[in-house]
């Protein structure tokens, strides 16, 4: 299990490194085996933080994550990191920015066959390309060899998604990799998450597109500037959403048959009814929201002061 125990990450920003951003604070979920997790949020709210602090691209500030038991802040060591990385990869969002241009694209097997597979043979390691090619359905005629530039940029994001097959992870942290895709291919590489996860794999899916979330995953965690407003089974969070900031977030989705006007009203009716009848209410002497608070059962919500504008 990939697990965010109390995860905050504090930058240091300004001219000189003197001020601090605190860019994720208390995050706590886990990933588990087979199992997609969508982290949803506005540019801005953390989420990248998240991922590249769960592939050790960003330092841990406080708290820890850890991967079966593991703090993987304390894996330290060639050796170490090199097993770690064999289980969980990461894929972003430009896929360009993943390969040398000056390289053909397929050198990023080659590079995992001399890290990882140095003992396997040349007719063994080309059927082991294939089958990764098979599974992200990619023609080898058609992108062995190749350039990146000579690639479509859903062709250079299966071929890093085949890449990390061929390491055999257990986690994938895939961030915002749909969204500089055409919508045919979005539907190809939804599909193939959705097989990697019927394979076992627990898949960190990083996405500010709620219906993308909404369509793929099993747990969903609502970041709003750097805190979790919210998480729990995607059907309950998506079919009763609690915290005004996701019911907001859910609202901005476009419902063509309604004004604005007419949403915003049905939110603060919705939120007016609720008034004082939750327990994860607070009044307006408690504004400080606290640790989330089991609403019913895997559906947690930060406590909040109904009728105050997320
Ligand atoms: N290396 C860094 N140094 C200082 N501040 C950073 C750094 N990386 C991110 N930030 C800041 O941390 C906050 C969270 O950024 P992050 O990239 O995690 O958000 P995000 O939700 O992934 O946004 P987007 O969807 O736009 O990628 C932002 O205010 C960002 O400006």
């Amino acid at each position: 299990m990939l697990k965010f125990d109390r995860v905050s990450k504090v930058y240091r920003v300004g001219s000189f490194g003197g001020d601090e951003l605190t860019a994720v604070r208390d995050a706590d979920f886990e990933v588990r085996p087979g199992e997609v997790v969508s982290l949803i949020g506005e540019s801005g709210s953390g989420k990248s933080t998240l991922g590249k602090m769960a592939l050790r691209i960003a330092s841990v500030s406080r708290g820890a994550i850890t991967c079966d038991g593991t703090d993987i802040s304390t894996l330290r060591g060639n050796r170490r990191l090199k097993e770690y990385y064999r289980r969980v990869q990461g894929v972003f969002q430009d896929p360009f920015s993943s390969y040398n241009p000056i390289f053909k694209a397929d050198r990023v097997f080659a590079v995992i066959r001399s890290e990882y597979h140095r003992g396997v043979s040349d007719a063994e390691w080309r059927e082991k390309v294939r089958s990764a090619l098979d599974v992200v359905r990619l023609d080898p005629a058609q992108v062995l060899g190749k350039y990146p530039h000579q690639l479509s940029g859903g062709q250079l994001q299966r071929l890093l998604i085949a890449r990390a097959l061929l390491l055999d992870i257990d986690y994938l942290v895939a961030d915002e990799v749909i969204s500089m895709l055409d919508a045919s291919t979005r539907i190809d590489v939804l599909n193939l998450l959705a097989d990697l996860k019927a394979r076992g794999m627990g898949i960190l899916f990083i996405t500010h597109d709620l219906a993308l979330g909404n369509y793929i995953s099993d747990q969903t965690v609502i970041l709003h500037k750097g805190s979790i407003v919210e998480r729990g089974g995607t059907e309950k969070v998506f079919g009763d959403p609690l915290h005004p900031y996701t019911r907001k977030l859910l609202a901005s989705v476009p419902q063509f048959h309604k004004k604005w006007e007419e949403v915003e009203a049905e939110l603060r009716a919705r939120e007016l009814a609720d008034t004082g009848s939750r327990d994860y209410h607070l009044s307006t002497a408690q504004e400080v929201p606290g640790d989330l608070v089991e609403a019913s059962e895997d559906h947690f919500v930060q406590p909040f002061v109904p009728g105050v504008r997320a």
